[in-house]
């Protein structure tokens, strides 16, 4: 497991830099294949970053974003990712990109959910030209969770579907994550992190042990060149 560690000094630096880079794989995408195809992370570290990417001039209607995890709530609820991207990314110059929303109201079930998602998935380009990961202090990352219910499934490296359901006791509601094999052949892969906590968990997942106790190894063992971290105190 290695990766290519990006350290800034400060957190606006990161998100300059990380949202330049991502520009500029965009442009690359465009300009090679006429599109591009984005997923994002939630939760709350992405904020800054999207705001930045959000402001930079592209063809943003060639591109389309989703989610790499969602939870299982309605757009217009505090917790979804959904929302996040609504309100941080898809302004400015990105008002024109395409969203493809993980989560549906199509049934309460998350398997249901989940399935119909993969369905979706499955139909944009692959593999997607970025995928931009967070991590949480657990060494969870998209929904991959310690003892998460289909955690075995998402995390396997020929799991067939997109698109996989999962709960688990740290997770809060159900969630819906993509899964490993669509995540690591990104033609960029970026795990973005801020603080000295996290740091700290990445370290110790870099140590070795399994990825069922910290399943951001999964994606640094699997993917296939070092995995891009950008990290800022
Ligand atoms: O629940 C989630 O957590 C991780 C980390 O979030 P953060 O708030 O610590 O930045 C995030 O990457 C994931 O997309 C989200 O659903």
């Amino acid at each position: 497991m290695a990766v290519d560690l990006n350290a800034f000094d400060d957190r606006e630096m990161l998100a300059e830099r990380l949202a330049a880079r991502i520009a500029e794989a965009l442009e690359s995408a465009i300009a090679a294949r006429g599109r591009a195809q984005m997923a994002v992370s939630g939760g709350g570290t992405p904020v800054r970053l999207f705001e930045t990417l959000s402001r930079l001039p592209l063809d943003w209607a060639k591109v389309t974003i989703t989610l790499v995890d969602e939870r299982m709530v309605p757009p217009d609820h505090a917790r979804s990712n959904e929302k996040l991207v609504v309100d941080h990314l898809l302004k400015n110059e990105a008002l024109q990109a395409r969203f493809l929303p993980l989560w549906s109201d199509m049934s309460e079930k998350v398997e249901t959910v989940a399935m119909h998602a993969s369905e979706a998935i499955v139909k944009l380009p692959q593999p997607f030209d970025i995928v931009i990961l967070g991590m949480g202090t657990d060494g969870h990352t998209a929904s991959f969770f310690p003892d998460g219910s289909h955690l075995e499934t998402a995390i396997d490296p020929h799991c067939e579907d997109a698109v996989v359901a999962m709960m688990a006791p740290g997770a809060g509601e159900p969630r819906l994550t993509l899964s490993l094999p669509c995540l690591v052949a990104a033609r960029l892969l970026v795990l973005h992190i801020e603080g000295s906590e996290k740091r700290r968990v990445l370290e110790a997942a870099l140590s070795g042990g399994a990825d069922s106790e910290m399943p951001v190894r999964a994606v640094l063992r699997n993917a296939p060149a070092p995995v891009s971290v950008y990290w800022a105190p």
